[in-house]
């Protein structure tokens, strides 16, 4: 018997960070949006844990217990008393260490997926608790729509969306490592007194509202990793560039980057766009998706 969930990734489109604490990591207000990008992950029975992973950057994902499924896997086998006994396979759409929480999806999938084959039964609260202990973006992978991470982005309030929003992502030729974002983020504000991170009202009402005009007037310098990001690979600039001039209504790095994130106003301008991204040769690949979309569902 097989059991496969889908899980979208998502965009961050307000990322207030605060000052590091003592445990490493950062306060949030985390505006997160989940988009119609998907992974697939599907667990079938077998004699031992094993993960395979198919798609275009699945040569950088590990298949060890590093990985985030295996990982979901181990944590709920060992609650309730159980091997974990099952392949996992992960059919990746979403774009490795983009900033889009690719990893994230496949825990918060592999967890709701193993969940149903083992019949474990185990409480929403109880699946949340156990997607905060392995990563601060998995719980919102289970939730979907849009949600306010704070904390350290792992204390979710759902959000209202009353529209549809239309991006276009690019993604870039490298990859860029979390940790190593939040790192230069500190280094550049050495010396400076860092705000509590909280949330704009102005882009929580535009999302309420399912205005794009507001929501593109919000954006502009909504993600504190931004300058760390560029700081880090500066030819995100010419990316962002190259989408504003194709009329994008707001542009931003995802998250901790280097996927670069482009609002338009509707899905025949998210066209243009990502026509003029690809032809200006300033990234890997260019994807269209909107958002919110559901968070992991079984199939
Ligand atoms: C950048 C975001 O993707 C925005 O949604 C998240 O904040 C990162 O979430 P994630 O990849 O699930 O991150 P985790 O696996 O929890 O943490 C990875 C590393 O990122 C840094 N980290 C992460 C979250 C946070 N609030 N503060 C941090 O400083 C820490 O160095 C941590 O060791
Ligand atoms: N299932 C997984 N899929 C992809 N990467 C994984 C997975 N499990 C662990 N990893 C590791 O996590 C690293 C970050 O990959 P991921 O795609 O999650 O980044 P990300 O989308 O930037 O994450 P986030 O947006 O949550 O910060 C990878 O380089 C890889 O080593």
């Amino acid at each position: 018997m097989s059991v496969t969930v889908r899980v979208p990734a998502k965009v961050n489109v307000q990322l207030a960070v605060g000052a590091a604490r003592p445990d490493g990591f950062h306060d949030l207000a985390n505006v997160f949006l989940a988009v119609g990008l998907y992974d697939e992950v599907t667990v079938t029975a077998a004699d031992g844990l094993r993960v395979t992973c198919a798609g275009p950057d699945a040569g950088q994902v590990p298949l060890d217990r590093t990985n985030l499924a295996a990982r979901a896997a181990l944590v709920l086998a060992e609650r309730y008393g159980r091997d974990a006994d099952v392949h996992i396979h992960i059919a990746k759409d979403i774009p490795v260490a983009g900033g889009m929480a690719g990893g994230s999806a496949d825990g918060a999938g592999a967890l709701l997926a193993c969940d149903a084959l083992w019949g474990t039964g185990a409480s929403r609260e109880e699946l949340l608790d156990i997607c905060a202990e392995l990563g601060s973006d998995v719980p919102f992978s289970l939730v979907g729509g849009a949600a306010l991470g704070t904390g350290r982005g792992e204390r979710l309030t759902e959000l209202e969306v009353g529209g549809t929003f239309h991006w276009v992502f690019a993604m870039a030729s490298r990859g860029l490592s979390t940790p190593a974002v939040f790192r230069e983020f500190d280094r550049l504000g050495e010396g400076r007194e860092i705000p509590e991170p909280v949330a704009s009202r102005e882009l929580l009402d535009a999302l309420a509202k399912g205005d794009v005009d507001a929501l593109a007037a919000a954006v502009p310098d909504s993600n504190d990793l931004q300058p760390a990001a560029l700081s880090l690979f500066p030819e995100l600039a010419d990316t962002l560039a190259a989408g504003r001039a194709a009329g994008a209504l707001a542009t931003l790095v995802s998250g901790s980057g280097p996927t670069t994130a482009f609002l338009a106003r509707d899905a025949e301008a998210a066209d243009v766009i990502a026509g003029s991204l690809r032809a200006s040769g300033t990234c890997r690949t260019v994807r269209r998706a909107a958002g919110p979309a559901p968070g992991a569902t079984v199939l």
